[in-house]
């Protein structure tokens, strides 16, 4: 990142210190969160990708309350956090499990071009910044695990995040107070798209004052439906390689070594 006013060496006006939870959530790798969030701060807010009024809050809304979702994680899956705008939630939780590999999808260039500044800068070698749109994705990315925060509503987010699933892998999005509503509204989509299993967690317990709010959407055999499963066959068969079909879901299924 360069620093012509885009970021100071000194401590953002406005910028709490990162509180005694961080350190526990993020162990020694606390000096990059810090640098995470200065970042935020700065030219995150500058370039309009954060709200300046965040700034005191961005320890407890933002970083930590997305770097607890590294609690409902297996060990060494493949994640896409979904619209990750200015990374959240999915730099937190790349900087909370060195294990996981994150995929960063985003669309807009502006916010890409910061993803990709913040992941040179911090040097996070677990997180890939990838351009698009989710829907374009499906049958070129495939992963054991989809994070989301404030996308869109959960029947359309499980449109564009089931069919990028690999079978039994987990969809998880940050939902907070319309969480049960949500899922009650989406019972029917979700079951279209090939989802066995859904509810609401509450993680974060001894890191926040509020717990985050997680709706929890599980894969069978088929996430994403009849459509996304040709889609997935046919990448397969035109034996896309790197991020293809099942390129991205290098590791363990979401299913094994839950911790
Ligand atoms: C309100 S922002 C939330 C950003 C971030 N997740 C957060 O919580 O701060 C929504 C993001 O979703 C992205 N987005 C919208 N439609 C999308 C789609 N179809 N696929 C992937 N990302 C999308 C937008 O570009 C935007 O960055």
């Amino acid at each position: 990142m360069d620093r012509d006013g885009t970021a100071s060496e000194a401590s953002p006006e406005g910028l709490a210190e990162a509180p005694e939870a961080a350190g526990r959530v993020f162990g020694d790798r606390l000096p990059m969160a810090v640098r995470y969030t200065e970042l935020l701060a700065t030219a995150g807010v500058q370039r309009g990708l954060i709200g300046p009024r965040e700034v005191p809050r961005l320890w407890d809304r933002h970083v930590l309350n997305c770097a607890v979702l590294a609690e409902l994680l297996p060990a060494e899956v493949s994640l896409c956090d979904v619209g990750s705008g200015a990374g959240l939630p999915g730099i937190p939780v790349a900087l909370a499990r060195p294990d996981v590999s994150v995929t960063l999808l985003e669309p807009l260039l502006r916010r890409t071009t910061f993803l990709e500044e913040v992941v040179r800068e911090l040097g996070l070698d677990n997180v890939t910044v990838l351009r698009g749109r989710a829907e374009e994705m499906i049958g070129k990315l495939a992963v054991d695990v989809v994070t989301a925060r404030a996308v869109a509503p959960l029947d359309r987010l499980a449109g564009w995040g089931m069919p990028l699933l690999r079978p039994y892998g987990q969809m998880l999005a940050l939902k907070g107070d319309t969480a049960e509503q949500e899922l009650t509204d989406s019972r029917a989509a979700l079951t279209r798209l090939g989802a066995v299993k859904w509810s609401v967690i509450g993680v974060g317990e001894g890191v926040l004052e509020t717990q985050t709010r997680v709706v929890r959407v599980e894969a069978g055999e088929s996430p994403g439906g009849v459509k996304a499963a040709t889609r997935r066959a046919k990448a397969a068969r035109a034996g896309r390689g790197g991020k293809g079909a099942e390129g991205a879901g290098r590791r363990g299924g979401a299913g094994r070594g839950r911790r």
